[in-house]
């Protein structure tokens, strides 16, 4: 983080306790403008939850979080995402009841933009996720991989300039995940900078420019993902608790 100036987000010195449980402790982390960044760790690093405070889902103990040299650290989520920081949750979580095209709409017409321009955004976000072909289905009929390019197309309709991804290819068949990473890999032609939570490394390094890895609320390392891979720490802390797919 030497160049803040030059960050599309830049999360400075974060610590998050839920009562006497400290999960995250003291953690910097950032993001370029067009980056792709991903994060690894063992079970209960803190990932989920450092992604939770950057899209403001969850507010820090102490700490503070910028976006586009903006001090966005107290504002929720729904306010974030109008600026243009957009998440995925590990568990897809389509409206019941609504079309495949419905749910995408209610993240396309957020105020930000005319009828007619949410629209356009919708069928661009379907196509982008191969999802054209089912616009019209009720979202609680989707299998798992088409819940996650809804979850994706979602997040793609609300314009995102950051999008946050937690653990989207988790639970796919290696097939099925990499449909996830064209679709992924069409985003950063976009220059849409990317954060993802991944425990499928190898997925993950066909997309990323750099790995930070956690471990117990703290950044253990940080850049080139090969490099961060073969970091001893990096290993350590993989084998001395679940690897869970890491290989
Ligand atoms: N709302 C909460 N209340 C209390 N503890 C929580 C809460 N949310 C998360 N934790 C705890 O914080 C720690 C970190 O959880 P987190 O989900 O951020 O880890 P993670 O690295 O994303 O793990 P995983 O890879 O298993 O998803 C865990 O010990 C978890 O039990």
């Amino acid at each position: 983080m030497s160049h803040p100036t030059t960050m599309l987000l830049t999360a400075r010195d974060i610590h998050k306790r839920f009562g006497a449980l400290v999960v995250l402790e003291g953690v910097d982390f950032s993001v370029a403008h067009d980056e792709a960044v991903g994060i690894v760790g063992p079970n209960g690093a803190g990932k989920t939850t450092l992604l939770s405070i950057l899209s403001g889902a969850q507010p820090s103990s102490s700490g503070a979080v910028a976006y586009r040299e903006r001090d966005v650290t107290t504002l929720d989520s729904a306010a974030r995402c109008r600026l243009g920081i957009v998440r995925t949750h590990q568990i897809p979580r389509p409206f019941g009841g609504m079309t495949v095209f419905e749910n995408v709409f209610v993240a396309a017409a957020n105020g930000r933009c005319k009828r007619a321009e949410a629209y356009d955004r919708v069928v661009d976000a379907l196509a982008l996720c191969g999802m054209s072909e089912v616009a019209n289905r009720r979202a609680e009929t989707l299998g798992l991989l088409d819940r996650k390019r809804l979850e994706l197309a979602r997040a793609l309709g609300a314009d995102p300039g950051l999008l946050l991804l937690d653990e989207i290819g988790g639970g796919l068949t290696d097939a099925e995940a990499s449909e996830l990473v064209e679709a992924i890999q069409e985003l950063r032609r976009r220059r849409i900078a990317v954060v993802w939570i991944e425990h499928i490394v190898h997925i993950l390094l066909q997309v990323v420019d750099r790995l930070v890895c956690m471990d117990a609320g703290r950044v253990i390392a940080d850049g080139e993902p090969r490099a961060v891979m073969a970091d001893p720490a990096v290993v350590e802390a993989y084998l001395g608790g679940d690897v869970h797919g890491a290989a």
